[in-house]
């Protein structure tokens, strides 16, 4: 070989070798992001799987069902009462730790009706949190939240899981699943048409007048606008009673007793360009394990499959009473009835630990009766239908991935995943 030979031979070499270099550290990178994507692409595959091959007992109804059926029909049935006073002050009785209201009361009935009918005498707005809402008084004594009505039933979210403002009828539907799967741990919340300007206005301070602007058009005729006063309150986006300047809402009950916010563990980015460590990281919850008490976690993995079954992606703090979780503001939830985000049980899959008396109530409401419960349950309220057909049949599909995910980690971790704290 010639001198020009092995100039060209060493060249090629080099290029050869920077080439190899550079595509080995490139491989190096596409690997530790594949391998991560690969873990939850792995695991939905397995989940898909795991739905696919489910046992009918997962399928069918459960004839336990019966037996819990009847009892909650009557407890929550809206009934007659002669002194609101008396109720109220029972209910702020009622929360012990997290549990807000007790399995069964023979006041329950007789306090929904309260929230229903008693007088509204006065109004403020109440700027907590960033989504409007208000502060009532009922009957010059109790207080409660006020959530107004911004979208029909059959609107659909379109984009990110927390995108849009409050699902008012979410809430309602909140109590009524915690009452059955027996998560007491949502405030007590029934719908209620108001009225703006007879209701709201009159017994408004001046704060809340002021964000209340009134119309009236050539033939003299007014309409009330509310748009109040929170942190993506604007003029631009109000809401306007009908013709008889009604509005639809939901009346809250305050949770008496303090409560205590903290950062959620499986908080999102709300970047759409950036993703939080749980995202990609399917053995995020081996540190959270050595963290934290396994009874917040267990608080956390029900929280869970509560907001997967009403798609409710927005819960980036959670609030705890007397070191319990409770399930406070569930409006970001039913936003869009063909999404499923997965994501939302994080909690569950990762950890593989779910509270062996959770397990246990949501095999009772197999085979569609979940859906079918809170329906009957709901019938009585003010803004029943809550949630639209689309919406239970994505409740309903999504308790089959529940079962799914309890499979796959049953197949992991065995019966030790079932926890009695
Ligand atoms: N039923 C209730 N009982 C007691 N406190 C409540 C109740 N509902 C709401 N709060 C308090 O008011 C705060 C704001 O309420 P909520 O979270 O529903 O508002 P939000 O506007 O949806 O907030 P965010 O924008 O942070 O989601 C809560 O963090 C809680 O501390
Ligand atoms: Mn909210």
């Amino acid at each position: 070989m010639n001198k020009r030979g092995i100039i060209i031979l060493c060249i090629i070499a080099t290029l050869l070798c920077i080439g190899l270099g550079a595509n080995f550290y490139f491989m190096y990178y596409l690997n530790a992001e594949e391998g991560q994507l690969a873990s939850v692409r792995a695991l939905e595959n397995m989940i898909r799987h795991k739905i696919r091959h489910l046992k009918p007992a997962y399928l069918n109804r459960n004839p336990r069902f019966f037996m819990f059926r009847n009892k909650l029909l009557k407890n929550y049935k809206q009934a007659a009462y002669e002194n609101a006073s008396v109720l109220w002050e029972i209910a702020n009785w009622w929360p012990h730790e997290n549990e807000i209201y007790p399995l069964y009361d023979s006041s329950m009935g007789q306090l929904l009706k309260t929230l229903r009918e008693e007088p509204i005498t006065r109004a403020s707005n109440l700027a907590r949190g960033t989504q409007l809402k208000l502060l009532l008084r009922l009957s010059q004594q109790q207080k409660v939240i006020f959530k107004p009505q911004w979208y029909p039933r059959d609107i659909v979210i379109e984009g990110v899981v927390y995108s849009g403002k409050d699902r008012h009828v979410a809430e309602v539907y909140a109590f009524y699943l915690g009452a059955v799967l027996d998560l007491r741990w949502t405030p007590i919340v029934v719908g209620r048409v108001v009225n703006l300007k007879d209701e709201i206005y009159a017994h408004g301070d001046q704060e809340l007048q002021n964000t209340i602007k009134i119309e009236v058009d050539d033939e003299g005729k007014e309409t009330y606008c509310l748009y109040g006063k929170c942190h993506y309150c604007n003029e631009e986006e109000s809401i306007c009673g009908d013709e008889q300047h009604n509005i639809e809402g939901v009346i809250i009950y305050i949770v008496p007793g303090t409560l205590a916010k903290r950062r959620s563990p499986w908080q999102r980015t709300y970047k759409e360009d950036k993703r939080a460590v749980w995202e990609d990281d399917m053995t995020y919850c081996k540190a959270l394990k050595n963290k934290m008490e396994t009874i917040r976690l267990l608080d956390l993995i029900d929280v869970a499959i509560f907001d997967y079954l009403i798609q409710n992606g927005d819960r980036h703090h959670y609030e705890t009473r007397e070191e319990r979780v409770v399930l406070i503001d569930n409006g970001k939830s039913f936003g869009n009835p063909h999404k499923d985000h997965l994501d939302i049980l994080a909690p569950l899959y990762q950890c593989c630990l779910i509270r062996k008396s959770t397990w246990d109530r949501l095999q009772v409401f197999s085979g569609g009766v979940l859906t079918e419960i809170v329906d009957r349950l709901s019938k009585q309220d003010a803004l029943y239908p809550l949630i639209t057909d689309k919406h239970k049949r994505g409740v309903e599909r999504r308790l089959l991935v529940v079962f799914a995910v309890v499979e796959y980690c049953m197949d992991k971790e065995g019966d030790k995943m079932f926890k009695t704290l």
